[in-house]
């Protein structure tokens, strides 16, 4: 089987796909891959670090408004949907699959203009621009959260409910991180603090001027910042002036879910695919919706894991280091309260994501 890949921006739409391949390499180790991106996404890093071919387009998002980028956009998109008709002739593909974020739309787009079968997946509670708009090229719209119905109505029958790639794949690992790798002690109780792919510059900022109340707790603390911010946090670490045996500070984490394996709490945005990962292994979590997402969807998300008893969640206007702190705190300190969480979150996870998307793959490619 020849499967085209494509999925980009951020992470959260690039591991599922990546999740999805390897299952299929699994169960069809014959399999062809190809990854079409952009360069400017992390896609372009992710993807080749994990050895998948990797070929990139050019386009970018649309303005809100009117301004000479616009023509731009135009030119790049009608230039990017002849460069994908390129490289699926080349590849010559069996399916297309996308898993969100801009770069899907011409790659999507010119599968159905070539008449090559094309799957989207959407991780979120509310689909994404890209794929609302491909909904009507592809064959098939394979969706995680049942509220995602709604914005694909026109297309009913197209749609068909799998859950997320990356749950299969994280439920099934075994073994967790050596924290002694993070220069970490292993066997102490872990909070893991991180704001998506990309990092999130307010809980980087309460982190840090929550950092000194952390002195001397019974628990260690992670902080990856997101490579952007790293150099600016680090410098605001270094001036206050203690540096802590118990905290660690990272820009990214290339194994994140072996990380998740060996932490007692996550507190992080609510994107879909990191809520996916927290499901699947049964973790108790903090959540903090990013405010500046299509229909704030981060915070449909987490109010999902909430009103389920699984995570407590924080609004940003409403983050700040006391109210960081606090949640962390009382978490760290009560097993009893961490383990129900981890419990309802355990139990609302689909771990069997990549099997019923390999077939609906089966289904179109027929
Ligand atoms: C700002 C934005 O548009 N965010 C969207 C984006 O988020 P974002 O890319 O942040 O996505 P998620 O939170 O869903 O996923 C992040 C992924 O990156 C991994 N990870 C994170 C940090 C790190 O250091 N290493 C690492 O591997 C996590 O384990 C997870 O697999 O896509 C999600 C899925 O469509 C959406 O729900 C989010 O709203």
């Amino acid at each position: 089987m020849k499967i085209l890949l494509s999925g980009g921006g951020t992470g959260g739409h690039i591991y599922p796909a990546l999740a999805l391949m390897n299952r299929i390499k699994e169960k069809y180790p014959d399999s062809e891959f190809l990854y079409v991106g952009t360069e400017r996404g992390l896609e372009s890093t992710i993807v080749r670090k994990a050895g998948v071919p990797f070929e990139s387009v050019e386009i970018q998002g649309l303005r809100r408004s009117l301004s000479l980028e616009n023509v731009k956009t135009v030119y790049l998109m009608l230039k990017s949907i002849a460069d994908s008709k390129k490289i699926i002739k080349n590849f010559q593909p069996d399916v297309v699959i996308g898993t969100g974020g801009y770069v899907c739309a011409p790659v999507l787009y010119a599968a159905s203009r070539l008449g090559v079968p094309a799957i989207i997946h959407e991780q979120n509670s509310v689909a994404g621009v890209t794929n609302k708009f491909l909904s009507r090229f592809v064959g098939k719209i394979c969706i995680c959260f049942e509220d995602a119905r709604k914005d694909f109505e026109q297309y009913e029958e197209k749609i068909v409910y799998t859950g997320n790639p990356r749950a299969q794949e994280v439920a099934a690992i075994t073994e967790g991180a050596s924290l002694a790798e993070y220069q970490l002690k292993d066997g102490i109780p872990t909070v893991l603090i991180f704001g998506g792919s990309r990092g999130a510059a307010k809980l980087n900022e309460s982190f840090v001027e929550a950092y000194n109340l952390f002195k001397g707790k019974p628990y260690q603390v992670m902080l990856v910042t997101g490579e952007t911010h790293f150099e600016k946090v680090s410098k605001q670490i270094a001036s206050l002036g203690q540096s802590l045996a118990n905290i660690r500070v990272l820009p990214y984490v290339y194994e994140m879910p072996k990380l998740f394996k060996s932490t007692a709490l996550i507190v992080s945005r609510s994107g879909a695919t990191t809520l996916t990962e927290v499901m699947a292994l049964g973790l108790p979590s903090i959540l903090i919706p990013s405010p500046y997402v299509t229909n704030n969807h981060q915070q449909k998300n987490a109010e999902s894991l909430v009103k389920n008893g699984a995570a407590e969640m924080i609004l940003e206007k409403e983050l700040h280091a006391k109210s960081l702190f606090k949640a962390i705190d009382s978490l760290m300190l009560n097993d009893t309260a961490r383990k129900e969480m981890a419990f309802q979150a355990k139990r609302m996870g689909i771990t069997d994501a990549s099997d019923r998307i390999i077939q609906v793959i089966l289904d179109v490619i027929k």
